[in-house]
């Protein structure tokens, strides 16, 4: 085997890009997965951790997420590897510095991810344009402020409480991960009632079966606070939190969260993949085989990159927030029905009604993940 093209199927990359800037220092990956839809739009994460590899996973998951969504859009993912929480002046640099060495890359449109806010997508189009999630005053519609991808869980998470048998008023509910998703996930969640009992961040884990306050826990979190300076809950390990007995598991931060060594410690009936990649494929087909329903990461959290590309083309906080409610109900529905009709695992399912309509798309080009028209990018 070709070891230089480690992650290439029928479905892509088509690109890979590897930037390097020494002097600042910047290094940085971009994945362009397919564009057959149309120029890829995904988010860039910074951290310290991550790898080409978890790019080209992420890449891919939005090229099934944009595709099942209806979206003109293919799937990319960019990753910067550093601390998000350096000085403002130095990640200035550091995020200007990757927007000038992706200009020409007209075949991917910048979003934020992991570590990424819309201050960030406002230098990224003071340098280049070319991207979404912007603040309202630069016409943008500030998708992790307003919690896009909350509001489009929130209602995947109506369709799965029904096919579980559960109400949302009174389930109780676990967010890993307290950030844009997770935060706006536990609001939207307990404006239907739910009961939030434990939550994380990158600083430790807390739990109360009584009930968290999540205005409490958000303003704490937006003053700078981490959720283990919440008073009324106990502190329980990061690694606890997977204990947690509850009808709703949400990770809503980084990728393998939950694996082969922890799946079997869940105390769940429904796993609500909020982040991407959170579960390995062996661990959702061991939830499956026990009888937990696990909403794969590309249908229910489309919500961000339905309102980024709603954004991209003009449209307006109402409309967008409409798009997100109306596509993620219709696909978590549908996926249900192929996953029950052809006895498929959720994710099997869901995969089924994204490269059906990639490869409809692939079947009109010349070449089948990219097109050679002009402006077609
Ligand atoms: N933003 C969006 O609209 C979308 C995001 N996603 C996915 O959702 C996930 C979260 O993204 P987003 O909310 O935007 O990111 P943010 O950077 O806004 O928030 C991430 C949160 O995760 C916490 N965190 C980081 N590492 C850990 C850890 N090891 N254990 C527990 N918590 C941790 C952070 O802690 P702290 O607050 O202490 O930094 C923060 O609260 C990612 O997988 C992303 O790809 C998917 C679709 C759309
Ligand atoms: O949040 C966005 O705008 C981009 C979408 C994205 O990166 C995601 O859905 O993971």
């Amino acid at each position: 085997m070709d070891t230089s093209f480690p992650y290439c199927d029928q479905f892509g990359p088509f690109k890979v890009i590897h930037l390097y800037e020494p002097s600042l220092p910047l290094k940085a990956a971009l994945v362009v997965d397919n564009v057959a839809l149309g120029p890829a739009i995904g988010g860039i994460r910074m951290a310290e951790d991550v790898t080409t590899e978890e790019c080209f996973r992420l890449a891919r998951a939005m090229t099934y997420k944009n595709a099942a969504a209806g979206l003109p859009h293919g799937g990319g993912k960019a990753v910067i590897w550093a601390d998000p929480k350096m000085p403002p002046q130095r990640k200035q640099e550091v995020v200007r510095a990757f927007a000038q060495g992706l200009r020409n890359e007209e075949s991917y449109v910048f979003a934020p991810d992991m570590g990424m806010d819309e201050q960030c997508m406002a230098w990224i189009r003071d340098e280049v344009g070319r991207v979404v999630g912007l603040p309202s005053e630069l016409g943008g519609i500030p998708l992790d402020e307003l919690g896009a991808t909350g509001w489009g869980l929130s209602h995947a998470v109506e369709v799965i409480a029904g096919e579980c048998g559960f109400p949302v008023a009174g389930a109780r509910f676990v967010v890993q991960g307290f950030g844009a998703v997770g935060k706006h996930a536990a609001r939207f969640l307990g404006d239907k009632g739910a009961v939030l009992v434990g939550a994380s961040d990158s600083r430790g884990a807390i739990r109360n079966e009584q009930g968290l306050d999540v205005a409490r826990l958000i303003a704490l979190k937006q003053q700078g606070g981490s959720v283990v300076d919440y008073p009324d809950a106990s502190a329980i390990s990061a690694d606890e939190l997977i204990e947690i007995q509850c009808e709703l598991w949400i990770p809503a931060a980084r990728p393998d969260v939950i694996n082969r060594a922890n799946v079997g410690r869940l105390n769940t009936r429904a796993v609500i993949q909020g982040a991407n990649i959170p579960c390995t494929p062996e661990a959702e087909a061991l939830l499956h085989r026990r009888g937990v329903l696990c909403l794969p990461d590309f249908i229910g959290n489309a919500g961000g990159v339905i309102c980024a590309s709603m954004e991209y083309h003009g449209a307006t906080q109402a409309t967008a927030f409409e798009a997100i409610e109306e596509k993620i109900l219709r696909n978590t529905e549908q996926m249900l029905a192929i996953m029950k009709a052809q006895s498929l695992l959720p994710r099997q399912a869901a995969e089924s009604l994204a490269q059906t309509r990639l490869q409809r798309a692939m079947a009109y080009r010349r070449y089948s993940l990219f097109s050679t028209a002009p402006h077609f990018l």
